[in-house]
């Protein structure tokens, strides 16, 4: 059993080395304008958006939600005349020339910094297919849409009309070609459609909502970057539960937006707030926070979602769980942001339990329901382990996992190890007998300083200190390479916290390990632990398949929805059972039909999301 572990550990841990062979041709700078212009007031923040990100969705029918106040702006207004002067003086109206005032192209740090060089395809590919990325493990997956006038997807990123730098930023980022979950979103998210996408763990979500607002910015003909004194006005508003994750997108999103003139700020707690308020003042178009942050800027008057078009949340049933909604709901519902129908909303997660679904319908219109894999599955990238270990005999079983893996590691060097535990405490303790005993570790939890947190990510991410003891904190979101073992030393009480937390490994087409200590305390996840390996073709042990027959359904029974992949979308789900055709006749003319299983996937015979 210890070698199959080794075997999975190594190939987790595989190395990508792509070495890039074209320079980055510079682009040219745009209309220079003067400081006297740049200077204004807020104007036409609902702005004359042509509906190239989705036909009419900003300048036809509100759908009864339109704020009075957005459309009524004046658009006389300097700085938004210098910036369309500059655009129109920089040839090419809006797409790749947001100047608001000047070019903020010219002072931007390269994010990609020393790999700053376009990505040749061709030369590259079998370097690419080396590297670990799986990409074949993505084509069979199962895909289930459903909604009106749902617009096809696309197999390669140059079907779709990103525009030049963003494609360029892709190829930077070495994205051969669209995940699944991208194959579909970005066209429906890109034709204006508010979305609720549910896609399983590493599948490459960020990109999915990045892409689209990222573009949509930057094709606003007379896009501007607002401020009524020190208040500020993003277009784009992405959401996420923790600080960690807001960053971790933040860095994606300015990858993604290098040179497009589209400036990406993010804000989160614990860190000082003088910073973020003077990164905000530079000026932002999407704005990556926190909830607690935000709300803050929100009533210090330093931020206005007034002018909000585009808003993402990330992991969105963590964001709607009862945790967090009545900040959310505070955010969308109460804080001057445009009506759902106006703005563009955004759902994504891996997980999305039947009540969330319900209680995010309050934030979309007429939105479209994306599952690609059955909705909560996991990857079966990951090989799941579970074992039976009594809680006295749990750090005896972490050190003989640990001293394995150590023994099968590359010239034996500690794999990068997760370790999953129920309390901040317990994290602490676990760390320090875990460092007495050999086992350079740290860890990431809520009582420590958000620089202690940060600290312990990069040491981790190095592999200076290659395990990372942590709470629920690192679950979500988090995109650490070579992650090749999970173990959840504490199981979770709801099973989709588990499909979260394993999924911190076996990303991105790669293969990763989970193991699970499991023991009488954990008899309520008995059964949808059972179930879930075995959705995602794992040996599920005898002992397990026991405790599951006789268990009463816990963590989490709402989220299966009845049949293999099927049924997830809860408006399906609740028509069905009023025998009512929710969408008849609704989509005339659409390529897919009203309610459509794109791949055909969903069939019986089909056992996992990742075949
Ligand atoms: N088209 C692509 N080609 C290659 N790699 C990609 C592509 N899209 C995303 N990735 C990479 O896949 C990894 C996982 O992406 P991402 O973090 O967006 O996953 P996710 O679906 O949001 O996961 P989670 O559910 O855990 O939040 C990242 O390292 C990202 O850079």
């Amino acid at each position: 059993m210890r070698t199959s572990w080794a075997d999975s550990v190594s190939n987790s841990a595989a190395e990508i080395a792509i070495s890039d062979k074209n320079s980055l041709p510079r682009p040219t700078r745009s209309t220079y304008v003067p400081p006297h212009l740049r200077s204004g007031s807020i104007s036409d923040l609902s702005g004359p958006v042509s509906g190239t990100n989705g036909g009419s969705r900003w300048t036809g029918s509100d759908g009864g939600g339109t704020k009075p106040e957005l459309r009524r702006q004046g658009q006389a207004n300097s700085y938004a005349t210098a910036g369309r002067d500059a655009a129109a003086g920089g040839g090419g109206g809006g797409r790749n020339n947001r100047s608001g005032g000047w070019d903020r192209r010219e002072r931007e740090v390269n994010p990609f910094g020393n790999e700053d060089k376009i990505y040749d395809i061709k030369q590259n590919f079998s370097e690419q297919e080396n590297s670990g990325i799986n990409f074949d493990a993505y084509e069979d997956i199962p895909v289930e849409v459903s909604g009106e006038n749902v617009p096809p997807p696309v197999n390669t990123f140059a079907e779709i009309d990103l525009g030049e730098i963003l494609n360029q930023n892709i190829r930077r980022c070495k994205y051969l070609k669209p995940t699944p979950v991208q194959r579909h979103a970005i066209p429906i998210a890109l034709a204006g459609k508010d979305l609720m996408a549910c896609a399983q763990t590493g599948s490459g979500k960020t990109a999915a909502f990045c892409f689209p607002i990222i573009s949509g910015i930057m094709r606003e003909p007379y896009a501007q970057r607002s401020h009524v004194g020190r208040t500020v006005y993003p277009l784009g508003l992405i959401l996420s539960p923790t600080r960690e994750l807001s960053c971790q997108i933040h860095d994606e999103a300015k990858k993604f937006s290098y040179q497009t003139g589209v400036k990406v700020v993010v804000a989160y707690g614990g860190a000082p707030i003088n910073q973020q308020l003077r990164e905000l003042e530079r000026g932002v178009d999407i704005l990556v926070a926190t909830p607690g942050r935000l709300v803050d800027l929100l009533e210090r008057a330093r931020v206005s979602l007034q002018a909000v078009r585009y808003l993402a949340l990330d992991e969105a049933d963590r964001m709607l769980d009862m945790g967090f909604e009545p900040q959310i709901r505070k955010i969308v519902e109460q804080m001057n942001m445009p009506n759902r129908g106006v703005r563009q909303t955004m759902l994504f997660s891996a997980t999305f339990p039947r009540e969330i679904q319900r209680l995010a319908s309050d934030f979309l219109s007429n939105h479209i329901f994306l599952a690609v894999g059955r909705v909560g599955s996991s990857t079966d990238l990951i090989v799941q382990r579970v074992e039976f270990v009594l809680e006295s005999d749990k750090r005896s079983h972490l050190m003989d996992l640990l001293h394995a893996q150590r023994e099968n590691g590359n010239h034996g060097k500690q794999a990068l190890t997760l370790v999953f535990v129920e309390t901040k405490k317990g994290a602490d303790s676990l760390e320090h007998w875990l460092c007495m005993n050999g086992f350079p570790s740290t860890t990431i939890h809520g009582d420590r300083t958000q620089q202690e947190r940060e600290l312990a990510l990069r040491s981790f991410k190095s592999g200076k200190t290659p395990i990372l003891v942590a709470t629920d904190v690192a679950a979500r979101g988090l995109d650490i390479p070579h992650v090749a073992h999970v173990v959840n030393f504490d199981l979770p009480n709801d099973i989709d916290d588990y499909v979260h937390r394993i999924g911190r490994t076996g990303r991105a087409g790669k293969t990763g390990l989970a193991t699970a200590f499991f023991n009488e305390s954990n008899l309520s996840l008995a059964r949808p632990l059972a179930e879930l390996m075995q959705e995602a073709s794992q040996e599920v042990p005898a002992w397990l398949t026991h405790y599951a027959s006789r268990a009463p359904y816990g963590g989490n029974k709402n989220r299966r929805s009845g049949g293999r992949f099927g049924g997830s979308d809860f408006r399906r789900e609740e028509s069905i059972g009023k025998n009512l055709d929710y969408y008849s006749g609704g989509n005339s003319g659409n390529a897919y039909g009203g309610l459509v299983d794109i791949a055909g996937g969903y069939a019986p015979g089909v056992t996992s999301a990742w075949d």
